[in-house]
Formats: structure tokens, C-alpha cells, sequence
């Protein structure tokens, strides 16, 4: 694809997801709440934070669309994200996993292979979390942030999304999105998004959004919802003096971002 029909895809999406103010459900960690919902919103999505598996029976047919992040797993958690990524799957509705912190333990890789078991549409991780759900061993055990370079997991991403059938999105400077056959480069965002924490889950539940939006074109959808989430904090990093006023900022600017900004900004290249 050219670069250019890149870049209106990228505003194609943004536009509908402010349209059609998708439902998406987020069963994500404890940590990251407060900016996956503020992400969402400032996109135009509409966030649920319902996580009770005694819900799930009732909301989840009506969203329309799934995020699950294992970052703060514990085991009475782990039947609802089961629950609700087995009923998304049945229903069609596109689902993402963030295997956030995968390697922590045993407990939270076997969590994360049978999640993948439930056929997610996208797996979002960093570099680290994407080479460890792939090769399903903990070799790396840094927590939630990257040793990796998302470049270095580009092969363990590529067969993950062959075993699994899901588009995989790995984050980074420079984010990959594959299906296992084509590779897409993301190269927007800046190093600054790192100290900020759940911008990665962030990430994840904006990627459900898009999904949400684009259910059909799964690689096409992350590529923009990354595409985007780069460019805010582009943005955002040209107003702040450090991370906390990026986080600010970060979502202002996905709130207000506009044609000529993202037609301007948008940087997407095949690497294979
Ligand atoms: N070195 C970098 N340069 C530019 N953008 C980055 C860099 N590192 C991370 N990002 C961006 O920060 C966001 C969160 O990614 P990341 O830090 O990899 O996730 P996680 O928090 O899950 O480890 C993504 O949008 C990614 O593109
Ligand atoms: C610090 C931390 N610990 C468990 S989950 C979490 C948040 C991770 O967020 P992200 O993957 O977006 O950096
Ligand atoms: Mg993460």
C-alpha cells in the first residue's frame, strides 16, 4: 500500500471511531483504568470497566468490542477474561490481548496461552512480552517493561500470528503490526511514552476501538489505532515538560487531532 492511502486509512478510522463511539469492554490491570478509559474517550470511543464475571453474561453481548490486559492477574480474575473473550469470540466481536508482564511467573504464561487458545483477533505486547507468549517460555522476566527492541521480535511475532490466527502488534520506537505474512512498521511516538505508565495498555484498548470500527481488517485497524496513539504523543511532547504533563497532553491531543495533522504526520512503511 502507499503511503498515502496509509495516511487517509489512518483518518478513515479515527473518523468513524468518532462517529460510531464504539462500546469497548476493558478487562485491564489495575494500574492503567483511569488512561485506557481517558484514551478512549478522547478518541470518541465509549469505555466499560466491567470486569465481574457475573456481568459478562449480559454486557458482553452488547459491546462492540473486547480488550483483556493480565497486568494485575490474580486468579479469581482470570474466569471473567476467559468468560468474556470465549462469549466475544462466539459473537464475533473483535477481541485484543496484552499479555502485559507475561514472564512474571508461571501462573500468568499458562494464563496468557489459554487466552490465546480463545482466538483473540489482535495480541498487543511490548518486544519482551511478544518473544515470551511466542516461544511460551519466561526466559525475560523485566515485569511490564521491554529489554527488547519491538524490531528484535519481529520473527517471534510473525509465527505467533500464525499459530494463533490473530494480527500481532508489537510496541515500540518503532511499532510492527503482522498477520504473519506482511510486516507494517509504525514509525510514530516518541521514547518520552515509555515513562508514562499503561500507555502500552492504553494502546491495547485503542486497538480494540479501531478493531471495533474495522472488525474485518484487523491488521489495518492496529496499524491506525498505533499510527494515531504516536502522533498524540508527538504532539503532547512538544507541550510538556516531562511525563506527567505528556500523559496531559498526550490525551488533549488525541482528542483534537485533525485531517491536515494526521495526514501530515502519519508514518507507515511495509518492512516485509
Ligand atoms: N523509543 C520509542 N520511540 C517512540 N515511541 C515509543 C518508544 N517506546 C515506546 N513508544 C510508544 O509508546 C507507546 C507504548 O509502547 P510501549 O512502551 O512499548 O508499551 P508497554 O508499555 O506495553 O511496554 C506506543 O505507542 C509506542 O509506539
Ligand atoms: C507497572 C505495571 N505493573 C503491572 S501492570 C503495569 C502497567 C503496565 O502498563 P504498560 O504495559 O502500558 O507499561
Ligand atoms: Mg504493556
Amino acid at each position: 500500500m502507499e503511503s498515502k492511502e496509509w495516511s487517509s486509512g489512518v483518518w478513515t478510522h479515527l473518523t468513524a471511531v468518532r462517529r460510531r463511539s464504539p462500546l469497548v469492554q476493558c478487562i485491564t490491570n489495575l494500574v492503567s483504568m483511569d488512561l485506557v478509559a481517558n484514551t478512549l474517550l478522547s478518541a470518541g470511543a465509549s469505555p466499560a470497566m466491567v470486569h465481574s464475571i457475573a456481568e459478562v453474561p449480559d454486557f458482553t453481548p452488547h459491546i462492540h468490542a473486547l480488550c483483556v490486559n493480565v497486568g494485575t492477574l490474580t486468579p479469581d480474575w482470570l474466569p471473567s477474561m476467559k468468560a468474556a473473550a470465549e462469549l466475544a469470540s462466539q459473537l464475533k466481536k473483535p477481541w485484543v490481548l496484552d499479555p502485559a508482564a507475561v514472564s512474571c511467573s508461571g501462573f500468568r504464561l499458562k494464563a496468557c496461552l489459554e487466552l490465546v487458545e480463545l482466538k483473540p483477533s489482535v495480541i498487543k505486547g511490548n518486544g519482551s512480552e511478544i518473544i515470551a507468549l511466542s516461544s511460551a517460555s519466561r526466559s525475560h522476566t523485566k515485569g511490564a517493561d521491554s529489554s527488547h527492541e519491538s524490531t528484535e521480535a519481529i520473527e517471534a511475532a510473525k509465527s505467533l500470528a500464525l499459530s494463533s490466527g490473530a494480527v500481532v502488534a508489537v510496541s515500540g520506537a518503532v511499532d510492527i503490526v503482522t498477520d504473519g505474512k506482511r510486516v507494517i512498521g509504525v514509525h510514530n511516538g516518541t521514547k518520552m511514552m515509555q515513562k508514562i505508565t499503561a500507555t502500552g495498555c492504553s494502546l491495547a484498548g485503542l486497538v480494540a476501538a479501531f478493531l471495533a470500527v474495522d472488525p474485518l481488517q484487523p491488521l489495518e485497524a492496529t496499524v491506525s489505532a498505533m499510527s494515531v496513539f504516536g502522533i498524540a504523543g508527538e504532539l503532547g511532547e512538544a507541550m510538556a515538560n516531562g511525563p506527567a504533563s505528556l500523559r496531559m497532553h498526550l490525551i488533549d491531543s488525541l482528542y483534537g487531532l485533525d485531517e491536515t495533522t494526521v495526514l501530515n504526520r502519519v508514518r507507515i512503511t511495509s518492512l516485509g
